[in-house]
């Protein structure tokens, strides 16, 4: 099975990140190869630019792809489903126009001309509103053509706002919020070894922002400490073999900024001993 991520920028690593901690290293991955086996011998990883990762999973060179949902949006495959917000890469693509100049609301643009590294979408979203002005398609800074009379407006990705403000461009309407999808062939969606890779992707997100809190409580009282524990579910309770007091183990999971308050609750209200772990994987 082949899984196609992206090759370079901001996408990769965190991409490799991630499928590393749900336990598909990569093992040959020397620079510049376009593939990589993982530790799974029947999954291979295709190095592809983020723009392409869509149509090689609706061609059939890979079965299952990482990358922005702007760009499976733009390239419009009708065969691909995506299975998963991996949660990264959160971005905005917004229509925006000069701060100090005339277009400030979609219908200005009509007869005008908007560029874009996002023609189909962009298309769309005008025509969804009835407006037609002209798509000038450009590969990267996007964010200039408005000062150099290539554009009047543009599409294009925001994120912290930066490259807008200092480009003096002003957001006009959202056009389409994105982060990093897990996706797959409608045709192999349902495979074992894909739904696999979706269970492991999923339990690393899960875990995220989680701890296991693990602690000694008399049984006494142990009502007390279950009350102050939040978080998933109940805790687990187990006997303490040969203790010679009557002590149970309790184990939990609870949110990252739930512990603080959790440790001095359940402290008062008598547990000794109290660990608290990260948790690398929570299958639920
Ligand atoms: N500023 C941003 N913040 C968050 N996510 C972003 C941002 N810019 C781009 N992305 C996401 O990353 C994807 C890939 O971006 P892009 O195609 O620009 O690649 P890159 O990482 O910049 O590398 P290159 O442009 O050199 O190929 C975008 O489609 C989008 O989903
Ligand atoms: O709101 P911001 O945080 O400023 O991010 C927005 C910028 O990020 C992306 O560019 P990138 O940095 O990927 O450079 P690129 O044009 O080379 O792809 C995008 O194309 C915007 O230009
Ligand atoms: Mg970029």
């Amino acid at each position: 099975m082949r899984i196609a991520v992206p090759n370079k920028g901001r996408l990769h690593d965190p991409t490799l990140d991630l499928l590393e901690r749900a336990g598909l290293p990569v093992v040959d991955g020397a620079d510049r190869k376009l593939y990589a086996d993982t530790v799974d011998p029947d999954v291979t990883l295709l190095f592809a630019r983020a723009a392409d990762i869509p149509e090689y999973v609706s061609d059939g060179a890979a079965d299952v792809g990482i990358t922005g949902h702007d760009q499976i949006s733009e390239a419009e495959p009708d065969n691909v489903t995506e299975l998963l917000d991996l949660g990264f890469g959160q971005c905005r693509l917004v229509l925006a126009a000069p701060e100090d100049g005339d277009i400030e609301a979609v219908e200005d643009l009509a007869g005008k001309k908007v560029a874009t590294e996002f023609p189909t979408i962009t298309r769309r979203y005008f025509e969804d509103r009835g407006v037609d002005p002209e798509i000038v398609e450009v590969t990267g800074a996007t964010e200039l053509t408005p000062h150099v009379e290539m554009a009047d407006a543009i599409v294009d990705i925001t994120s912290t706002g930066t490259t807008l403000k200092v480009n003096r461009l002003a957001i006009i309407d959202e056009v389409l919020d994105s982060s990093v999808r897990l996706f797959a062939r409608e045709d192999v969606a349902d495979d074992e070894k894909v739904q696999q890779i979706a269970t492991a992707l999923e339990s690393v997100l899960a875990a995220d922002g989680k701890r296991y809190l693990m602690m000694n409580v008399p049984e006494d009282s142990l009502d007390d400490v279950r009350d102050v524990i939040p978080g998933m579910g109940g805790p687990t309770v187990m006997d303490i073999a040969d203790g010679d007091e009557a002590l149970v183990a309790v184990h939990a999971v609870v949110d990252e900024s739930d512990v603080f308050e959790t440790i001095n609750d359940v402290k008062r209200a008598g547990a000794s001993d109290i660990l608290v772990t990260e948790i690398e994987r929570l299958v639920e």
